[in-house]
């Protein structure tokens, strides 16, 4: 049994401001009245968009302890149900009498609860992050909880054969709609009981926050390095926008110049190596029919111009 989730009550990197914009307030407010009526949430959106921090901000506000499970092939029923691990020995060693010596001994296999049991069990909120890595068979476990309220205990040979869901218990679902290798299709099934909000990038400003709040660099450095991420973006096809550079880039960006105490210049060369590092190889995914160096040129060019 491999455990791929963990409990715990995050302190976010993320200071609050990153969450003032005016729509991901509003998506936030949304968010927490599903949840308390009832229904589950789920954030769809491109790599980076900020589906995991706005899922666990939400998480957050539900006041309950959180549960994050990270979707993946290799996640199973028993992972997320529980199972027996090993025995239990226990022996007694009565010599009482002295001339009475007796053992008794008692063996029972022991059980480990896994992470759904839990929550469903305490009523945590569950963040199941990019949960269509997991085989539908396991997500099924979900289909269970939202229809019927129970958690079904298949192939455990505990007594009982389902646990009652809590009724604090929520989950809070993210996925990438662009990925193709390594996941399933969704359920319909499952699709038709949650609310799916797609994400969309945050507005530049947004962004310049949250590079100035997690890497300390000054916030002229910051607007600089964001907008050059962000004109670089526009040389991908329309189409593929969204799915190319992300404020991942920005902020790998803004902390490796902060770090090395690097000047966030056109001109300096060790600034325009980073901006090439960071943002040629995800770029040339999304400019098909660009020459790599016809792409870096135009790369440099921006560079330059900060
Ligand atoms: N609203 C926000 N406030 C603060 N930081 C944010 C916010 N949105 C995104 N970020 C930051 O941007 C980066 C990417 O965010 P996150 O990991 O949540 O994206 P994601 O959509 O879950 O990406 P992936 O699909 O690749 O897992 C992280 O460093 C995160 O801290």
């Amino acid at each position: 049994m491999t455990s791929l989730t963990e409990v715990s009550q995050p302190s976010l990197r993320s200071s609050k401001e990153a969450f003032n914009e005016p729509d991901l307030k509003k998506i936030v407010k949304r968010s927490l009245r599903y949840l308390s009526s009832g229904y589950p949430v789920h954030f769809t959106g491109p790599s980076g968009v900020g589906k995991t921090t706005l899922a666990l901000q939400v998480a957050k506000k539900q006041k309950r302890p959180i549960i994050l499970i990270s979707g993946n092939t290799e996640l199973s029923n028993e992972d997320l149900i529980g199972a027996y691990t090993g025995y239990k020995r226990k022996k007694l060693n009565d010599n009482f009498v002295r001339t009475v010596h007796k053992i008794e001994e008692d063996i029972s296999e022991e059980w480990t609860n896994g992470r759904l049991y839990e929550a469903v069990k305490n009523g945590y909120t569950v963040v199941y992050d990019e949960f269509t890595r997991s085989k539908p068979e396991v997500n099924n476990l979900f289909l269970s909880i939202l229809e019927e309220n129970i958690l079904p205990l298949y192939g455990t040979k505990r007594t009982e054969s389902f646990l009652d869901v809590h009724p604090d218990f929520s989950v809070i679902f993210t996925s990438n709609p662009n990925e193709y290798t390594g996941v399933y299709k969704l359920q319909d099934a499952l699709l038709d009981r949650i609310v799916t909000i797609p994400l969309h990038p945050l507005n530049e400003d947004t962004e310049i926050t949250i590079v100035v709040n997690q890497t300390n660099i000054e916030e002229k450095k910051a607007k600089s390095i964001v907008q050059f991420v962000n004109e670089v973006r526009s040389l991908c096809d329309k189409s593929m926008r969204e799915h190319s550079l992300s404020l991942r880039a920005s902020l790998m960006i803004a902390q490796v110049v902060q770090r090395y105490n690097l000047k966030v210049d056109g001109d300096n060369e060790e600034f325009q190596d980073i901006c090439l590092d960071v943002t040629v190889f995800p770029l040339q995914r999304c400019v098909q029919t660009e020459e790599l160096e016809e792409l870096e040129n135009k790369i440099l060019e921006k560079c330059k111009s900060i």
